[in-house]
């Protein structure tokens, strides 16, 4: 059941387009990531969602609640629009217990104090803090202050819970674990959450839906697996996984297949892209780390290369291959014994774009 409706939200701040048309849809029981670089719109999306920001056009429905419609000259405040918000900084009131923080805006709307009472207990009692009620935000760890502020937007039992990089404040032991229960949670609970991280191994893990974002516009949008393995643009296949970017010229091009090539290498590729990506065009090839492999002997499509170093990783080693200006990385489960290999690249996996004017 679709439990948000955004529709072609556009916003303006200081005489800047910030968004430019976005929209988006949220099920009850799954979690949609708002995923993309640094400035591109993310967290002001976010913010008209809640209401923090009053977006000049667009339409935002939440549950069966028309939230904004700038046609029709309506914008919810905030405390209307039955969403629970956890920001980066989890904003916790020093001076106030754990319940008091949880319980504050319930207060405000005045529940009753059994109700109450009853309803922050079950809350704390669910994120494994029930014992933690009366204590104060500093006596706590980093991890239960992040559970407390999950607690404080659940316990108005929200039809859309917004989180905003809930977890960039933890270390990267913590985070693993909290994306796994984060998500569990929102299952379990069956809302609608919608999650802004900048961070693509969390957008994967944690979602089932990823928009990303590019300049206040939503360039792609899917699943985790759609936009890892099919990007549609350079920025999408860039920005997501470990990359090599190989530039170069295109050599010659065939339907959805080139042949690029630069100064002593050449490399057969899919076409991701196809405009302006004609024979003497400048072009650039996303290649995956994962998706080299190095070999002893050559092949086709193999670059002869000259292995510049080996990086030990602990479950990896890491090989950085060189041939003139021409690098690679590509990972191995051992140290190579020869310092001339051959990176083995299949075509399907050398995606070619062309190289867009700045
Ligand atoms: N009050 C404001 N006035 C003018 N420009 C703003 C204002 N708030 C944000 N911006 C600009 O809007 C753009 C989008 O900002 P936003 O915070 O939504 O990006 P983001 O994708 O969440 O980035 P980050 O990951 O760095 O938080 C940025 O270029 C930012 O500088």
């Amino acid at each position: 059941m679709t439990e948000l409706i955004v529709e072609n939200v556009q916003k303006w701040l200081g005489g800047l387009q910030i968004l430019k048309g976005a929209s988006l849809k949220g099920e009850r029981g799954s979690i949609v990531a708002l995923l993309g670089a640094s400035g591109s719109g993310k967290t002001t999306l976010l913010r008209c969602i809640a209401g923090l920001e009053q977006p000049e056009i667009g339409y935002i429905k939440i549950g069966d609640k028309i939230a904004l419609d700038s046609q029709k000259g309506i914008q919810l405040p905030p405390e209307q629009r039955n969403i629970g918000l956890v920001f980066q900084s989890y904003a916790l009131w020093p001076h106030r217990t754990v319940k008091e923080n949880v319980g504050y805006g319930l207060k405000l709307r005045g529940v009753n104090k059994a109700d109450m009472d009853r309803r922050i207990q079950s809350i704390l009692d669910r994120l494994g803090l029930g014992h933690l009620g009366d204590r104060y935000p500093s006596q706590l760890s980093g991890g239960q202050q992040q559970r407390v502020a999950i607690c404080r937007a659940l316990v108005y039992e929200p039809r859309v819970l917004l989180l905003d990089e809930p977890l960039s404040n933890l270390d990267a032991k913590l985070r693993e674990e909290a994306r796994y229960w984060i998500r569990k949670l929102i299952l379990e609970l069956e809302i609608c959450a919608i999650l802004v991280t900048h961070d693509q191994t969390e957008a994967l893990a944690a979602a089932d839906h990823i928009l990303l974002l590019q300049n206040g516009r939503i360039v792609q949008d899917g699943t985790p697996h759609d936009i890892y393995t099919n990007p549609t643009s350079f920025y999408a296949a860039d920005f997501l996984g470990a990359n090599n970017i190989a530039r170069g010229k295109v050599l010659s091009v065939h339907g959805d297949q080139a042949v690029i090539g630069g100064d002593g290498w050449q490399l057969n590729g899919a076409v991701r892209d196809p405009s302006g990506l004609v024979p003497g065009a400048d072009a650039q090839a996303v290649i995956r780390v994962e998706q080299i492999r190095v070999a002893n002997e050559p092949g086709t499509n193999r670059i002869e290369m000259d292995l510049d170093d080996s990086l030990y990783l602990g479950d990896r080693w890491e090989y950085r291959l060189r041939r003139g200006d021409f690098t690679l990385k590509a990972h191995g489960g051992q140290r190579l014994p020869s310092t001339r290999v051959y990176a083995d690249i299949a075509p399907q996996d050398v995606w070619v774009f062309p190289v867009q004017a700045a």
